[in-house]
């Protein structure tokens, strides 16, 4: 049985899997990383520790659904201390830090890092990046749509899509990315992508990438209708990336998209 450890345990996702992880046949839990306390039970055998060392040694492959600064301090382990093991990143909102800290861990062990891991938004980022370069002289608009607790803005899957957009119209995102628009601010320039970013009640994940031009519009959309699309795709990438040589994958890799 693979031993999975949990950073984010007593999160919205991180209390998925470990339900998962409760039915399935080739993974368990190992260990769980509480930050604060345990909110709900987890199985006998599991090892509950606020200690990244302890975790990375009750584990065979990690899980990460937490927060950017538990994340610095997990890869931090690796890069500084020494621990080695395989990580599956699903947290967003990284600073410029953080992303390279994840970089430099991705040198010395396999990490995986997918800012959403549903299958259908792995398929939604190439056909994105298709319909951006097809559609070369489209507006791009995206809209992103959570729940009221999420903290970070935009969604780090919004950004992915943004990127792919970008990189398909040889553009640097940061120089034409939009987060906002209010008052006289003049018309739409033609390069600009704009993401923009809802939040209310209880919506798991929707994202819509639209691409508009004189006489007609394109919009893709993605709407995850359940928290367990998340929590079941980080499983099963972390079966995939066990036995890897230390490398930055993408979800891509682990579906063979
Ligand atoms: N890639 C993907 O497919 C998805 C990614 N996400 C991302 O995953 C992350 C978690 O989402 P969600 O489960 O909704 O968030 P929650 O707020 O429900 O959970 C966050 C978890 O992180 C823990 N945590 C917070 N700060 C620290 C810290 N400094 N050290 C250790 N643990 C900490 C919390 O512990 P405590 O309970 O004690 O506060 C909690 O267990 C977000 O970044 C979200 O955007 C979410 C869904 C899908
Ligand atoms: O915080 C969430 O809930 C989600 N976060 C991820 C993101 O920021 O893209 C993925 C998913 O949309 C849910």
């Amino acid at each position: 049985m693979i031993k999975v450890g949990i950073l984010g345990s007593t999160g919205r996702v991180g209390s998925l899997l470990i339900d998962d992880l409760a039915n399935d046949e080739q993974a368990r839990v190992g260990a769980v990383h509480v930050f604060d306390k345990l909110k709900k039970p987890v199985p006998e055998d599991t090892v509950v520790t606020n200690d990244f060392a302890v975790l990375f040694e009750n584990s065979d492959v990690i899980i990460d659904f937490s927060a950017p600064s538990a994340t610095e301090a997990l890869l931090t382990e690796v890069v500084e201390n020494g621990a080695r093991k395989p990580l599956v990143i699903a947290t967003t909102g990284f600073n410029k830090h953080q992303q390279n800290l994840l970089l430099e861990a991705s040198k010395l062990v396999p990490v995986l890092y997918a800012t959403n891991m549903s299958l259908g938004v792995a398929v939604l980022n190439k056909l994105v990046h298709l319909a951006s370069k097809t559609l070369a002289d489209f507006d791009i608009e995206i809209v992103e749509q959570h729940h009221r607790h999420k903290v970070d803005s935009p969604s780090g899957t919004a950004l992915t899509l943004a990127e792919h957009a970008a990189d398909a119209r040889d553009l640097n995102l940061d120089d034409v990315r939009v987060s906002g628009r209010d008052g006289n601010i003049g018309a739409r320039t033609k390069d600009e992508i704009a993401v923009m970013a809802l939040r209310g009640g209880d919506i798991v994940g929707r994202h819509t990438v639209g691409l508009y031009n004189d006489g007609e519009f394109l919009e893709l959309n993605h709407t995850a209708t359940a928290r367990n699309t998340f929590s079941q795709g980080a499983i099963k990438v972390a079966k995939w990336i066990i036995g890897k040589d230390p490398k930055l994958y993408s979800i891509n890799d682990a579906l063979g998209l």
